[in-house]
């Protein structure tokens, strides 16, 4: 029954809209703008992002910080169109509210908290639409150092990668995300206990492999974003700060300052 059910839900999921302009060779200069951008889950759902306004730009390391349900995985959800919003993002000067779905969603990668990986081979979870060829997916793989766990890329993957840790799980879409060499990196942190070494080898490959990509990062642990460009510091659905590491923390009233206060960091 809960499969009948379930498949009975998919029939009604409204479709997502297929329309839009294509942009050639979009984004070459991959910078983003929100524009007075608000955000609700649903009709009556109350307002998770508050005419948020600010720019990344090309090549510029950001990251998104503030308390859980403060809005940080919202402004990625508002990006990916996952729900309509009110206001405009713009990457690349280009409206997304423009684009078809599938070319935005294609061009933005996301390395999730907690990826989940198809059963099958890593081959076949390293390249789903069989673009590459061995030794280019090899290649990746080696980059990310997963070499070290698997042997080749028959590696079978059980149970959609439970047996993988979250860490080993992350450098897969790493290594997906190196063949596919996409302008616009999100790399959603994960929560669930990752250990140092492993967190580190997390971002020193990001630092090594995508130095010409934008890359968003929520961070739920603060010690990791002292190094980034600009902080985007979100509060109940609002961005309360947003600049550069160091001038933020010149603020000893400001909400940034308080939260490295509160993580002994300054
Ligand atoms: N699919 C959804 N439907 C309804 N409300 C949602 C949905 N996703 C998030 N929310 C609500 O939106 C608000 C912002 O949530 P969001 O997940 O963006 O916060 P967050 O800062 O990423 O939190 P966390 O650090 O815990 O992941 C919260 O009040 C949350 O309950």
């Amino acid at each position: 029954m809960t499969c009948f059910e379930r498949a009975l839900e998919y029939t009604q999921i409204e479709q997502e809209p297929k329309n839009g302009k294509l942009v050639d060779n979009w984004p070459t200069d991959p910078k983003i703008k929100f524009e007075n951008v608000c955000l609700s889950y649903g009709l009556k759902g109350k307002q998770v992002l508050k005419n948020l306004n600010f720019r990344i730009e090309s090549k510029e390391k950001a990251a998104i910080v503030g308390r859980t349900g403060a809005g940080k995985s919202s402004i990625i959800v508002a990006l990916f169109r996952m729900y309509d919003i009110e206001g405009n993002i713009f990457i690349n000067s280009i409206n997304t509210k423009t684009l078809p779905l599938e070319k935005l969603r294609e061009n933005l990668t996301i390395i999730p908290q907690d990826p989940i990986l198809f059963t099958g081979s890593m081959r076949s979870n390293l390249d789903p639409y069989g673009k590459y060829t061995d030794v280019e997916i090899w290649h990746a793989v080696k980059e990310v150092n997963l070499d070290r766990h698997i042997s080749d890329l028959h590696y079978i993957v059980n149970d959609c990668g439970a047996h993988l840790s979250v860490g080993q799980r992350q450098l897969i879409c790493i290594a997906r995300a190196l063949l596919d060499r996409h302008k616009i990196i999100i790399l959603d942190e994960a929560t669930s206990n990752m250990d140092e070494e492993m967190e580190a080898l997390i971002h020193s490959t990001i630092d090594k492999h995508f130095k010409e990509c934008t890359i968003i990062s929520i961070s739920h642990r603060i010690r990791q974003v002292l190094n980034y460009d600009k902080l985007l510091v979100m509060e109940e659905g609002e961005l309360v700060e947003c600049g550069k590491p160091k001038e933020l923390l010149k603020n000893t009233q400001g909400v940034f300052y308080k939260m490295a206060q509160k993580a002994n960091l300054v």
